[in-house]
């Protein structure tokens, strides 16, 4: 029997599904799960018992040295337990304005027993919760439920293709079954690790890049409902991780992999059924450009066509690829496309310089005096056109930080787009990167402006030296200055800006992050939108996973 002393607001109350009971049937004492009961300041010290489970020889162990200890970072080391719900205590004040949930998605789980995962992004699912509630926190995280997580767990090794990692031809076609499912992507993952968004009708959903990986969960209990299915017939096996969702449509883009393409689509709440806007062919390579995401103005979709290409052998092959399921082709040649939302007619389409990009900030129009849009801004994180960066997100990187500077360069990319036929865009930093330590990723902008002319971004940046974003950055694109707020040792997770009910100011509400703290543990963070002040944090019981995108559930007016 072991103890943790933990503080007041939590209380023991044992809630371990059997997967998790299984996968963590060895190795060190497990804490149990535990709920609140009342305030935390009605409570006194606790002591919560740990009790050691035995030991047996089983193929699915949880590996010490993956686990989150005290004194090493918890962004890279799986999550400690399948679920945790409780209030946590708050160090400031929460705005009383701030009533709603923020929900953050990631890849939380990257071992099966002894078995190790390459890539951040190979981690199966975890979503983490943040209730904000009249001053109070409750907190709460769980693992999503998809067709891989269930099959890992049941088989006690990977059945699917996640972003790095294949499985074995024996457990894979043991579990598929036909050699057809092969290539007909049932072999791909379903696991959604890497946003989560609200529908305009309520619903939420878990995404990653398979289609199939669109998976409803419960933004009250974390409970995975199901999986979303896509009523139309437009088939295809992967879409852009990032929709762009509004409370009135959800547009998204499919990349054709086999008449190189992107096809863009809409879907209206209350419905599954995605209807075709256009589609515009790809100007160069053997396959689309990877699009992670992309931006939207108010009357244009904007297609990137990056260099980095997909290829389609490198979805299905079994061993690992230096850029994973993608390619490098310079040679191809980079554009930008631009298409009319109402019509799905190309507008613009044009070369543009070498660019790597995951996440758009924002686009907007630029009008001359008449209102007719004349150019088409659109901003990225861009990583100098470099590829590196991908490996430099492989677990093993991550985990072995000797105080080198290895964060490749990364910087607001601004693209200008012309709308009068030029055959030519663009690309230029938006502010001098040093602002922001030329760390630049994992961004949110006041949604209030989405598709429209902004000065502010929120987005992780870097104190060098350092082998991944350690700060939170605000930049001003008008006055290109920005704001850096730093936990020495400490990994913040995407800085989610969410505005006060009423604000007339672009700035004027608060900024959520999540950070893994030197020691081993956690804090949800709360910085003031227009200072970038800490006003608030609260501790979690112990570190959590990096997380990737998050979204804002405004408590609804009763
Ligand atoms: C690409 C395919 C898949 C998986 C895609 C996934 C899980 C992509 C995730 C991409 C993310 C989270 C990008 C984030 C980038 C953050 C950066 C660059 C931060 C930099 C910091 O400096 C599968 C679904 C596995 C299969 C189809 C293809
Ligand atoms: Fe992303």
């Amino acid at each position: 029997m072991a103890s943790i002393l933990f503080s007041p607001a939590f209380q023991a109350t044992a809630i371990f599904p059997s997967t998790w009971s299984e996968l963590n049937r060895s190795g060190p004492p497990r804490l149990s799960s535990i709920l609140p009961r009342g305030r935390p300041q009605e409570l006194e010290s606790l002591k919560v018992s740990v009790e050691a489970e035995p030991r047996v020889t089983a193929p699915l162990q949880l590996v010490e040295t993956e686990r989150c200890v005290d004194g090493k970072l918890a962004a890279w080391t799986s999550i400690r337990q399948e679920r945790w719900e409780g209030e946590l205590v708050v160090e400031g004040e929460i705005p009383l304005w701030l009533n709603g949930t923020y929900l953050r998605n990631g890849p939380g789980l990257w071992n099966i027993g002894d078995y190790n995962f390459r890539h951040l992004f190979d981690g199966y699912a975890t979503i983490v919760r943040l209730h904000f509630e009249n001053g109070r926190l409750f907190f709460g995280h769980r693992q999503i439920e998809s067709e891989a997580y269930k099959a890992a767990m049941k088989n006690k090794r990977i059945c699917y293709r996640e972003f790095s990692e294949a499985p074995r031809p024996d457990s894979f076609l043991a579990y598929v079954g036909e050699l057809a499912s092969f290539f007909s992507g049932a072999s791909l993952t379903d696991n959604a690790n890497t946003g989560v968004v609200e529908l305009g009708d309520g619903r939420v959903v878990c995404l990653t890049e398979t289609i199939k990986g669109s998976i409803q969960i419960n933004p009250h209990t974390l409970e995975t409902v199901g999986k979303f299915e896509y009523t139309d017939n437009l088939g295809g096996l992967i879409h852009s991780a990032h929709p762009i969702v509004t409370e009135t449509e959800f547009l998204t883009l499919l990349p054709d992999l086999v008449r190189p393409g992107y096809t863009a689509v809409r879907m209206e709440p209350g419905t599954n059924e995605r209807k075709v806007i256009g589609r515009v062919n790809c100007r160069g390579g053997p396959a689309p450009g990877w699009v992670h995401s992309f931006p939207v103005t108010e009357h244009y979709v904007v297609v990137p066509e990056m260099p980095l290409r997909y290829c389609a052998q490198n979805l299905f092959r079994a061993e690992p690829t230096p850029l994973e399921k993608f390619e490098w082709h310079p040679e191809s040649g980079s554009y930008v496309h631009v298409m009319c939302k109402a019509s799905g007619k190309i507008v613009a389409s044009v070369e543009v310089p070498p660019f790597v990009t995951f996440h758009f900030i924002n686009a907007y129009e630029e009008k001359d005096e008449n209102g007719r849009a004349t150019s088409i801004i659109a901003d990225c994180c861009e990583h100098n056109a470099d590829t590196t960066i991908l490996a430099k997100l492989r677990l093993q990187n991550l985990r072995s930080f000797a105080g080198q500077d290895v964060l490749p360069d990364a910087r607001v990319g601004r693209f200008r787009i012309p709308l009068d036929g030029s055959p030519e865009g663009e690309l230029e930093a938006a502010l001098d990167p040093e602002e922001h330590g030329r760390g630049m990723d994992m961004c949110s902008i006041n949604q209030a402006h989405l598709g429209q002319k902004y000065r502010y971004a929120y987005a992780c940046g870097a104190q060098r030296p350092c082998n991944f974003p350690n700060t939170l950055t605000k930049i001003d694109l008008v006055k290109k200055k920005a704001k850096n707020w730093h936990d020495e040792g400490g990994v913040p997770s995407e800085p989610f800006f969410v505005a006060r009910p009423g604000a007339t100011e672009e700035d004027d509400g608060v900024v959520i992050s999540m950070v893994s703290d030197k020691n081993g543990g956690g804090y949800a963070l709360v910085l003031d939108g227009s200072t970038f002040e800490e006003i608030a944090r609260a501790k979690f019981p112990y570190g959590l996973p990096y997380g990737l995108h998050g979204c804002w559930i405004p408590k609804k007016a009763s």
